[in-house]
């Protein structure tokens, strides 16, 4: 199956998860990770998601799906009830208003299945399979997750600060190009003397931008 695999944006997006069980409690929490606006409507939550609610950090509508719930300005819809039927008509309903949706282990019943994630602050490794195999996806996440150096998320924030002052400096060219190359190879120390930072100052310093009146 050719899935098309992207890092989508939630900030803010209004997100409908119907069930609250324990496989809507782990898809909650990673919707939340991507700070989208989420709604729950279950009549039973488990005590994390009850938790969130209480805090207003989710809402949740303590009551059985109805036919209408899923609202035109949602963006992506998730049902994780214990009832395949409501499973279904969920996704009926969002197919019906052009919103995608996951049936949670119901491959027919998705517009997108959940990868299996890796994760080190703005890095993100996710897996799919496209439902041949979920178990060998968690295998991979573990053996992967067990080779990532645990600082790889606090070297790639280094290493963005060092990108972010690299592009200010330097024109867009094949040089500053070779540059980042090379620094995604070596560790960013946050000190100054860090061999890294002295290398890339260096180099602006041959390269310099084009004075202002030039790049008009
Ligand atoms: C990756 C992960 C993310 C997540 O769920 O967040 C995920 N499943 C995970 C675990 C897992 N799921 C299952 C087992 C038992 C072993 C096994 O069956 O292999 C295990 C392992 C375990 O938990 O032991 C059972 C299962 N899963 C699906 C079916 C239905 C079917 O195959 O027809 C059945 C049979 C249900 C039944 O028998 O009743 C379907 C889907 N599961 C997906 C995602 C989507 C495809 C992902 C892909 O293939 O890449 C897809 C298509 C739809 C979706 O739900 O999005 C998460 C790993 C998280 C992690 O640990 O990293
Ligand atoms: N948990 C697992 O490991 C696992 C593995 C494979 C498949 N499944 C299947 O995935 C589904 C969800 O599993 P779970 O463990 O999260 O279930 P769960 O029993 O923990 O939670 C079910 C949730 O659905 C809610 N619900 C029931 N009817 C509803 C309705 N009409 N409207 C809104 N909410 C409703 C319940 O209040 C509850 O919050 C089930 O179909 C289960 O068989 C679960």
């Amino acid at each position: 199956m050719d899935l098309f695999p992207i890092f989508l944006k939630l900030t803010g997006r209004r997100c409908l998860v119907v069930g609250a069980g324990n496989l809507a409690e782990s898809k909650i929490e990673s919707l939340r990770a991507a700070h989208a606006d989420v709604t729950v409507i279950a009549p039973e939550a488990r005590p994390r998601i009850a938790e969130m609610a209480a805090s207003g950090e989710i809402t949740w509508i303590q009551r059985e799906f109805t036919a209408g719930d899923v609202a035109e300005d949602l963006f992506l819809v998730v049902t994780a009830t214990n009832v395949g039927a409501v499973n279904r008509a969920v996704y009926l309903e969002a197919q019906a208003k052009n919103i995608i949706c996951n049936a949670v282990d119901d491959p027919p019943f998705c517009d997108f299945y959940f990868p299996s994630v890796v994760r080190r602050g703005d890095l993100q490794i996710a897996i799919s399979t496209a439902g041949a195999s979920p178990a060998l996806a968690q295998r991979l996440r573990k053996e992967i997750n067990a080779q990532l150096p645990l600082d790889t998320g606090d070297w790639l924030t280094d290493l963005g600060n060092l990108r972010r002052e690299v592009t200010q400096m330097e024109p867009l060219n094949e040089e500053r190009k070779l540059l980042l190359h090379q620094l995604a190879q070596r560790e960013v120390c946050g000190y100054d003397g860090c061999p890294s930072r002295v290398l890339a100052r260096q180099h602006a310093k041959t390269n310099p931008l084009p004075a202002i009146e030039e790049q008009k």
